[in-house]
């Protein structure tokens, strides 16, 4: 087959949750299906996290540290040691593998967004497997993506894959934590639509190694889903559950994906980068962006907060706070400030010098898929942008 499948397995399921050393029958039957996959012709991303928990084992601690310096040195421990251990097994069944260790940085920078794609299709060109975690050791606390959840959904979107599943340590999605609710419903198909309004309770934080719980692998889902990736939720302890899933079984948690209609610069904007402001907009503003494509115009603008300069990502929100897209501003917070709420042939005179016509232009600009931003009632109409 010739399909992009991203699989992401957490520490839950990588390491025994009572002496924290590591699950080796699961990592046997994992690396014994991906390499299967691999040589069926599917390209195959295995991202794995256990740097930390790994780290930990090797060096006897039984505690996941909470200062991040010492995070940092653990996970620089248990990342070759993990990576030791799957070359081993993959090694077995002649299937090279290669390390790729990734920051929120890299992925926010469109060079290094690019050349980490054109790194992975090398990759793939030259029939190995990419494994991939978080830089830990390098990544700094206010860009870190912190779970690989959110890591393993922004690759699938980067790689336009057609498959995310997240491995972890329960069966599936429930309507909330199995672990403390014994009438948990199990929760086994999610249409986009559903997706948007699914009410569930994810804040259980599962088992102590793993980090974000559900509600980061639900975060994925939102994020894959929009971004046209098929994602499944399964137990970590069957990996070899994955061709099942693949061949259209009903394992797991499934969410379909919406259609994929942005183009990859755009996924970028809306998912690799991390927003600095807010501009709040009024409901003629929001309809003009949804619903017709517009650029926006300071006109719309009723807020802005944040520090940015020109070039920085902002969230768009509608008058109720809800965010709707995202962009590349034309101008930092302190300009757009001067001008909001102002026509655009004011702009020179506010600011003293000549400037766009728009704060937000329409190809640096993405609709976020959730569409329950939809005015209840409408407000005032803005100065419609071009
Ligand atoms: N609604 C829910 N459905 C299923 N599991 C949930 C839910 N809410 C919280 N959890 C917990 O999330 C845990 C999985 O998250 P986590 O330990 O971070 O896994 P991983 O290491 O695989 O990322 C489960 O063990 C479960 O207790
Ligand atoms: N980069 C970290 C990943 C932390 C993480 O996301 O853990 P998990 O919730 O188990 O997937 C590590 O390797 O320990």
């Amino acid at each position: 087959m010739d399909r992009t499948l991203v699989v992401k397995i957490g520490t839950s399921s990588l390491t025994r949750s009572v002496t924290g050393q590591l699950a080796l029958s699961t990592i046997a039957a994992l690396v014994e299906t991906l390499a299967h996959l691999r040589a069926s012709g599917d390209r195959v991303v295995l991202v794995s996290s256990g740097a930390v928990g790994v780290g930990c084992a090797r060096l006897g601690l039984v505690e996941r540290p909470r200062r991040i310096a010492r995070k940092q040195a653990i996970a620089a421990v248990g990342q070759g040691r993990l990576m030791r251990v799957y070359d081993d097994l993959f090694a077995n069944l002649q299937q090279p593998i290669a390390q790729v260790l990734l920051t929120r940085r890299d992925l926010m920078q469109r060079n290094s967004y690019v050349n980490a794609y054109n790194a992975f299709q090398e990759i793939f060109e030259l029939g190995a497997i990419p494994i991939v975690n978080e830089n830990d050791t390098v990544a700094t606390d206010e860009l870190k993506f912190g779970d690989n959840d959110t890591l393993s959904a922004l690759v699938a979107s980067l790689l336009e894959a057609d498959w995310l599943i997240l491995l972890t340590d329960v069966d599936r999605l429930y309507s909330s934590d199995p672990r403390l609710d014994p009438g948990a419903r199990p929760i086994r198909t999610v249409s986009p639509e559903e997706l948007d309004d699914l009410q569930v309770n994810a804040s259980g934080s599962g088992s102590g190694w793993g980090t974000g719980g559900m509600a980061t692998k639900l975060a994925a889902a939102r994020l894959a889903s929009s971004a046209g990736v098929r994602t499944a939720i399964a137990h970590g302890r069957r990996p070899e559950a994955i061709e099942q899933i693949l061949a259209g079984e009903p394992h797991g948690t499934q969410f379909e994906p919406r259609p994929r209609s942005e183009p990859a610069r755009k996924r970028w904007i809306a998912y690799g980068l991390v927003t600095s402001g807010t501009l709040t907009l009024d409901w003629g503003a929001v309809q003009a962006l949804r619903d017709r494509g517009k650029s926006l115009l300071a006109a719309g603008i009723t807020a802005v907060t944040g520090e940015f300069l020109a070039g920085d990502a902002v969230a768009l929100c509608t008058p109720d706070g809800k965010e709707f897209a995202r962009g590349l501003s034309d101008f930092d917070n302190s300009e757009v400030e001067q001008i909001r709420g102002r026509q655009s042939t004011a702009i020179p005179l506010l600011l003293g010098y000549a400037a766009p016509d728009t704060v937000v232009h329409r190809d640096n600009l993405v609709l976020l898929g959730d569409r329950r931003t939809a005015p209840a009632q409408q407000g005032p109409v803005s100065q419609l942008p071009d």
